[in-house]
């Protein structure tokens, strides 16, 4: 059953080719800045910007930190596309409206999606600063049917049922692990579990030591459903946590995070992020069947 508020594969539709007919070439490659990382798209050369309000069927962005903006442009001669902001459940989105830029990548012929976010450390090796490659995620919204595939499924995107044992892309986290060691970073790359909360509030203590005994790395309020729309129209997916803050698992703890200190510490390791992303868009070689539907 179709429901009104669902998503339409003919929005996703007229969302591509507005955009087609405005760009130069279309993106193989799409880039999701998180909060406070939005200069990463800074990398870009031959750049075309479009305000998230002009493009038709898109949400806009209401969160600081995400300036709600799709630049488009080159990156180590790869065509792609950065978004400078993205949807949270918690602004009131549904799923698959936090999740609609994903499948108009889809539709606008991207292969590769690079997901960055900020988040909180639930792991006594991680550091403020540390960057984490997300081996792979809990959804808790979605274990709970808060699920952007959630609804009629359209085929034309993927199955109903898709596997996600291997969502995070093998290939590309071990090559970001060698690009990190390459540039200097052993000491604060780390690989690990992202776990998404609904948010908008920060852990509890007790909300904490449950997700770190559940075997999370680090938790934030995004992500997961980008993944899981981006594998299940079959994407390869990237993913980076910048630890903005550890998260208080003790009584005795302080925790004095708050969303004006998780952009500082995004803007302060925003270079290190901008190094390994752009290595990482360098490395990537499309397989002949990419090529081939690009021709
Ligand atoms: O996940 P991103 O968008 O990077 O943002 C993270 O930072 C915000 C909290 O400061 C939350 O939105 C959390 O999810
Ligand atoms: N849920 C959650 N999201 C974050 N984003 C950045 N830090 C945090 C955190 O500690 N918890």
């Amino acid at each position: 059953m179709q429901n009104k508020d669902d998503f339409r594969y003919e929005d996703c539709e007229e969302t591509a080719r507005w955009l087609l007919d405005r760009v130069q070439s279309p993106p193989v490659i799409a880039i999701i800045c998180g909060s406070g990382l939005g200069l990463l798209a800074d990398t870009l050369t031959d750049i075309k910007t479009f305000d998230y309000v002009q493009i038709p069927h898109f949400p806009t962005s209401t969160v600081a930190g995400h300036s709600g903006q799709l630049v488009f442009g080159i990156l180590q001669g790869k065509s792609c596309v950065v978004m400078k902001g993205r949807f949270h459940v918690y602004e009131g989105y549904p799923l698959w409206k936090v999740t609609l830029p994903i499948r108009v990548f889809k539709l606008l012929g991207v292969k590769v999606l690079m997901v960055t976010n900020a988040a909180g450390s639930l792991c006594e090796t991680y550091s403020t600063g540390d960057l984490m490659i997300i081996r792979d995620h809990i959804n808790m919204p979605g274990l709970a049917a808060l699920n952007p595939l959630r609804g009629p499924n359209d085929e034309r995107f993927g199955p109903r049922f898709p596997s996600l044992w291997d969502t995070y892309d093998k290939d590309l986290r071990s090559t970001a692990l060698e690009i990190a060691r390459r540039l200097g970073h052993t000491d604060l790359i780390h690989e690990g579990v992202y776990c998404m909360v609904g948010g908008p509030n920060f852990e509890s203590v007790a909300e904490a030591r449950f997700l770190q005994r559940l075997g999370a790395d680090a938790v934030g309020m995004s992500t997961a459903p980008e993944a899981v729309v981006a594998k299940h129209c079959g994407m390869r997916v990237f993913g980076l946590s910048l630890i903005t803050n550890r998260v208080a698992q003790a009584y005795e703890m302080v925790d004095s995070v708050d969303h004006t200190s998780v952009l500082e510490v995004g803007k302060q390791r925003s270079n290190v992020l901008q190094e390994l992303v752009t290595e990482l868009v360098k490395s990537i070689n499309f397989k002949e069947e990419d090529k081939q539907e690009l021709a």
